[in-house]
């Protein structure tokens, strides 16, 4: 038991309080245990400033052992102080993980002498958990030998709880920021790879925003608009680009009341073809942007395509389609196209279409004496020499081998009659020189009128050479009317050779 005398008790004491203020000025320090026993009247006296105290106090001896706690255990963690006595602080009041850790602590203070403190859990008799911060305190006598040392424990449940909730939300967001950047970096790369599609792909991109600005333009866009690389257009408005780029354009007056009329639009526009001044063909058509949302817009898309050489192959496979590669009069197949539209046309207008149906005569011999080329060469000559004398509403048609034929829209006989004679003229006036040969062709020519002779396109063309077959039996270089349907109007009319 501790005998100490209640003076050198209390000088001790006062001593160790002073030094504990100044190591510890934050908080009050209470009178501490002592290495002996204290007269009854300032053990009561500690004991009273004990019972005082907020948390639970205790005392220890030089080894360790706590041999007082303050009643306020009883009410903090429901155990009496000679139960927790008894069964020893630490192990009666401190939950099993922080027991280690609290007896290194309690060593610490023993051995080095030095006040320290920490946070540790309580568990009451009823099972929770309380958090409470520990103060140790070694106390000394005058000698500055080590009495024991005193523990003080304050509850910081509410302030451990408001920290988890504090802890909880800086995690939450650091999760939420966490996040934000994951997707950040997500879209920074989507917009990475979307800006490098945008840039290979063939056809210019540009996206306006609500007010007109630009907010994106990829490299096609400059390379059809030949604008300057180099140059920015983010943020520019419509009306400075257009002005800027109408110049290009063969009908700038023309393109800038079309992009007017889309703009109020509020659907995608009709795709159109604009020429430029130095022959491109571009197509261009735009798009609304929907909101991310799918509520409102955000601007509109605008597509450019040169389609110049595109068009330039379906001209190319067209042209093949329908033109005869020797003369490049129009095929058979074009013929046939024609026929049927100009005698629907002729049948809705109650208008007449006339046929020329023309057969060279002898033109055999003149490929087997001076050859194929030289075959070819009449055929050409004639192609164009008799495409010369016809008239812009007339088509003329090579059908194949030496057989040709004119289309005559809103056609009268005596007019048909006179293109005959004029081609049947041009004709038999080609001369050629073969081998120092002289050399010249004729042709027959029947003529029928739909709907005159006949009404159908097959049937128009069978009289058509039927009357051509009557001129050629009729010794050629002649035309010759249709007669199935009415007899001979007009007089056959050899052409002046
Ligand atoms: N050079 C050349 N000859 C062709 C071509 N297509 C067909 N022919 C020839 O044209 C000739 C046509 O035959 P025919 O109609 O019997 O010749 P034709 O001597 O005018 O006979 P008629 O019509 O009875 O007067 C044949 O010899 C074919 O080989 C071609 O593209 N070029």
């Amino acid at each position: 038991m501790l005998g100490l005398a209640g003076g050198g008790y209390l000088l001790a004491l006062r001593r160790e309080l002073a030094s504990l203020r100044s190591r510890a000025p934050d908080g009050p320090v209470r009178p501490v245990a002592i290495e002996a026993e204290p007269p009854e009247d300032d053990r009561t006296r500690y004991f009273r400033q004990a019972e005082a105290a907020d948390g639970i106090e205790g005392w220890s001896d030089q080894d360790g052992r706590f041999f007082h706690v303050s009643h306020a255990v009883e009410l903090v963690a429901g155990y009496t102080c000679e139960e927790v006595l008894a069964g020893g602080l630490i192990d009666t009041l401190v939950y099993d993980r922080d027991q280690r850790y609290c007896r290194e602590l309690v060593q610490r203070v023993m051995q080095g002498g030095m006040p320290a403190q920490c946070e540790l859990r309580v568990i009451t008799r009823a099972g929770a958990q309380i958090w409470m911060a520990c103060r140790l305190l070694p106390i000394r006598n005058e000698a500055e030998r080590l009495l024991g040392l005193r523990l003080s424990m304050t509850d910081i449940q509410a302030r451990k709880e408001a920290e988890y909730k504090l802890l909880e939300t800086v995690a939450a967001l650091r999760r939420a920021q966490a996040l934000s950047e994951h997707y950040l970096r997500r879209s920074n790369e989507e917009r990475s790879r979307l800006s490098a599609l945008l840039d290979v792909v063939r056809m210019g991109i540009l996206f306006m925003d609500n007010d007109r600005r630009v907010v994106y333009c990829n490299r096609a866009f400059y390379d059809i608009w030949s604008l300057p690389a180099g140059e920015a257009f983010v943020g520019v408005r419509d009306v400075v680009l257009q002005q800027r780029v109408s110049q290009l354009l063969a009908d700038p007056a023309g393109y800038l009341q079309h992009v007017a009329g889309v703009l109020q639009l509020s659907e995608p526009s009709e795709a159109v073809e604009i020429r430029f001044k130095d022959e491109r063909v571009v197509r261009e058509f735009s798009r609304i942007v929907p909101g991310p949302d799918g509520e409102g817009t955000i601007g509109r898309i605008w597509v450019f395509e040169d389609v110049t050489e595109q068009l330039q192959v379906a001209d190319q496979l067209m042209r093949l389609a329908e033109r005869d590669p020797l003369t490049s009069l129009f095929n058979r197949r074009r013929f046939h196209e024609e026929l049927e539209r100009m005698l629907a046309d002729g049948r809705r207008q109650g208008e007449s279409v006339g046929l020329l149906a023309i057969d060279l005569d002898g033109f055999k011999p003149v490929n087997d004496r001076y050859g194929h080329q030289a075959g070819d060469e009449v055929l050409v000559r004639l192609a164009t020499d008799v495409g010369a004398v016809i008239r812009r509403n007339e088509m003329f048609f090579r059908l194949g081998g030496d057989e040709f034929a004119i289309l005559v829209p809103s056609a009268g006989a005596q007019e048909l009659a006179e293109l005959a004679r004029r081609v049947g003229t041009t004709i038999a006036g080609l001369r050629f020189s073969f081998g120092a040969e002289a050399v010249s062709v004729s042709a027959s020519i029947g003529i029928a009128l739909g709907p005159r002779h006949e009404n159908d396109s097959e049937r128009l063309i069978g009289a058509a050479d039927r009357a051509m077959y009557l001129a050629k039996a009729m010794g050629g270089n002649c035309w010759e009317f249709a007669r199935d349907a009415g007899g001979a109007e007009l007089d056959r009319t050899p052409p002046a050779g």
